[in-house]
């Protein structure tokens, strides 16, 4: 699904260069739960970004289904990015004005084809899936962190991703928290053959993924 070859990523400030990405060479495989672990600062999150299209690489080639990335349009890149895709962080990122219903709903809004009826249903359909249909008139303050990250993942859901990116979606919870949230993408994984590539410094939870891959100074040492 996902091919890194040769990917190096620089920051560039007025007065220091940072090599994020030395050189990263990485195959992910369709259904696929990987798991990438690595000391802080070792280029993870820049990892993800760039497999979600969300940044660039300096230089080196990202290849999509078997597609270099520079092949796409604008078009096309905007539609992986909404439709393939779904992102979970560690601070939910929510809208804490909107309703767990309505935060779910906003990236379909986004999605040319999709009638408000739609719309409610994939929200609705993905809550449950998560176990909070109960709880879709609530706003994101009156949830615990682990229920929030459970509205962060339906948001993903609904837009029916064939990958999902989660950047160490289970940093802010409690170990049990953390192990419902885990055990929960772990079912994604099983049951729909979502794609998961997860950043996390947990190795318990590492070791339950079908890869760990090791970061050190933005190239992967195992
Ligand atoms: N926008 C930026 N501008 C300059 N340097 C950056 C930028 N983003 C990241 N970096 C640097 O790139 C390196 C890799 O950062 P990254 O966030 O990918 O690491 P990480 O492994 O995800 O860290 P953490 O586990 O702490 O989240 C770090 O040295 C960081 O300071």
């Amino acid at each position: 699904m996902l091919q890194l070859t040769g990917i190096e990523k620089v920051y560039q400030t007025r007065t220091i260069e940072t090599v994020a990405l030395n050189h990263v060479n990485l195959t992910i495989n369709q259904g696929e739960f990987v798991s990438i672990m690595g000391p802080s600062g070792c280029g993870k999150s820049t990892l993800l970004s760039i497999m979600g299209l969300l940044d660039e690489p300096t230089s080196g080639t990202l290849e999509i289904d078997g597609r270099p990335v520079q092949s796409y349009s604008d078009k096309e890149l905007a539609r992986l990015r909404n439709h393939k895709i779904g992102f979970v962080f560690q601070s939910y990122h929510l809208i804490n004005d909107l309703s767990v219903l309505d935060n779910v709903e906003l990236p379909l809004l986004y999605r040319s084809g999709v009638s408000g009826k739609e719309r409610q249903q994939r929200a609705y359909a993905a809550l449950e899936k998560v176990g909070l249909g109960a709880r879709t008139n609530h706003f994101p303050s009156q949830l615990s962190g682990g229920q929030r990250q459970r509205v962060a993942i339906a948001r993903a859901l609904a837009g029916q991703p064939e990958l999902i990116l989660a950047d160490e979606p289970t940093g802010n919870l409690d170990s049990v928290m953390g192990e419902e949230i885990m055990d929960l993408l772990l079912t994604l994984n099983r049951e729909e053959g979502t794609t998961i590539v997860m950043v996390t410094h947990d190795e318990q939870q590492a070791l339950k993924t079908q890869r760990l891959i090791r970061f050190f100074d933005g190239s992967q040492v195992s």
